[in-house]
């Protein structure tokens, strides 16, 4: 049975409205893994409540950490972390988070008993040979190259190199649980450039925010030191990367778009926006509540590379298709491992709307094409589901199947939608 379509709404003029995003699933996946592996209790606030997260947080729970929340809403909470000895035996389910499938596995080996890791159909096609083959070479039990496998630890760290051209992830996962390897860990990368390096920044920036020593001095090197991670109190930022569908909304409608809380200093990659969206046609200003994007001129074709910042593609990709000149994006090979092939979902989505993309090995060639209504299939992901909102807001007809599917990041995005486009004028 095919999932229920949603009505893609057109906007009804220009948005102007106060946009309020909840946290940033990869800020909240290490906060809450770290505060598990730390020297006492800590809290986290404004963590995001989404699939990811909560997954993360069962996940966590199975490995015996104690997880209460408190002043929850629909997508956020406060949760107050109790470390306990990591222990093994259970069952975890990644869903088809990444965060989850990369991160948890290398602190299920710091137990003595197997753990038994699985997740949605396509999670088992989503690369994890070179992290499971480093945990088995660090010393770990690993039955299986991809999920399903099984892991036994306990391990004790050390030296090891692998590709992690598929997913910054790979190395994300091998640092976070380092710190309490007993020799800690040392990975170097060996193969074509890592993508989404930001994303180990923030890795590598919230271990010695817990008080961890860290050595990335050399490119493609990264010494995670033995020794305890301070219990914290942090509070997760606003996701940035689920800020893109409600910025370019503000450029597509000729509207603006505020998002509180926008912060001075970041590691997301959604940061990225304050470049890329002014490279589009939009103007980007900070105003004393956070960020505010204005829209008005024609949408401006762009030729981006993606690699550092692959999860804006979909979002770009739409704007793209709606410009007055032609795109291309450029590094984003590794896409075809995320939620699904994003190269070819969006390539075949936006042409079953009339549209004229052509995929490449590492990105999209994208020439604007007057579109027609049609369904435009998310394949379980969230950010082909916020596309195929973008591009209804002005493509009247527009049937996004399986809108629900934003629920793995934004489980509040078809409310928060319509909501935005209530303060359209
Ligand atoms: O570490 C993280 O939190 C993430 C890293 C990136 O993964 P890739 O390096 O696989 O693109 C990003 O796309 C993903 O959404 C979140
Ligand atoms: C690639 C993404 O997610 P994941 O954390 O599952 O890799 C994403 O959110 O765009």
């Amino acid at each position: 049975m095919s999932a229920p379509l949603w009505q893609a709404p057109v906007a009804p003029g220009p948005v102007d409205a106060t946009v309020r995003l909840p946290g940033s699933k990869s800020v909240t996946n290490r906060a809450l893994l770290l505060a598990a592996l730390a020297e006492g209790p800590g809290t986290v606030r404004r963590a995001l409540r989404s699939r990811d997260a909560d997954l993360m947080v069962t996940a966590l729970r199975s490995l015996g950490a104690g997880l209460t929340p408190s002043g929850e809403t629909a997508s956020a909470t406060d949760w107050q972390v109790v470390p306990g000895p990591v222990r093994g035996g259970a069952s975890i389910d990644v869903g088809l988070a990444g965060t989850v499938m990369r991160f948890v596995p290398p602190m299920a080996a710091l137990a003595g008993e197997a753990v038994a890791f699985d997740g949605d159909p396509h999670a088992r096609v989503r690369p994890m040979g070179p992290i499971l083959s480093a945990l088995r070479t660090l010393g770990a039990e690993v039955a299986g190259d991809a999920l399903p496998f099984t892991i036994r630890g306990p391990l004790a760290g050390g030296e090891v190199t692998l590709d992690a051209s598929a997913s910054s992830q790979l190395v994300s996962g091998l640092l976070l649980a380092a710190p309490r390897y007993e020799k800690g860990v040392t990975v170097r990368h060996d193969g074509p450039p890592v993508p989404s390096m930001p994303h180990i920044e923030m890795t590598v920036q919230m271990l010695r925010a817990a008080g961890v020593t860290v050595d990335d001095s050399e490119p493609d090197l990264w010494r995670v030191e033995p020794g305890p991670i301070a219990a914290r109190d942090l509070t997760v930022e606003p996701d940035l990367s689920n800020a893109a569908p409600f910025l370019a909304a503000a450029l597509i409608t000729g509207g603006t778009v505020t998002i509180p809380d926008w912060p001075l200093q970041t590691t997301q990659g959604g940061d990225a926006l304050r470049t890329l969206l002014p490279a589009m046609g939009a103007t980007v200003t900070r105003v004393p509540e956070g960020l505010q994007v204005t829209g008005g001129g024609p949408i401006e074709g762009i030729d981006a590379d993606l690699h550092d910042v692959g999860e804006l593609t979909p979002t770009i990709a739409a704007l793209a298709a709606l410009a007055g000149s032609p795109s291309t994006l450029r590094g984003v090979a590794h896409l075809r491992g995320h939620e699904t092939d994003r190269l070819a979902a969006l390539a075949t989505e936006i042409n079953g709307l009339g549209g004229d993309v052509t995929e490449t090995a590492d990105g999209l060639v994208i020439r604007p094409r007057p579109l027609h209504g049609g369904v435009f299939h998310s394949y379980a992901d969230h950010r082909m589901a916020t596309a195929g909102a973008v591009i209804g807001l002005v493509v009247p007809g527009v049937e996004v199947e399986n809108i629900a599917t934003t629920a793995k990041t934004l489980p509040e995005f078809a409310r928060m939608w319509a909501l935005m486009l209530e303060e359209a004028r």
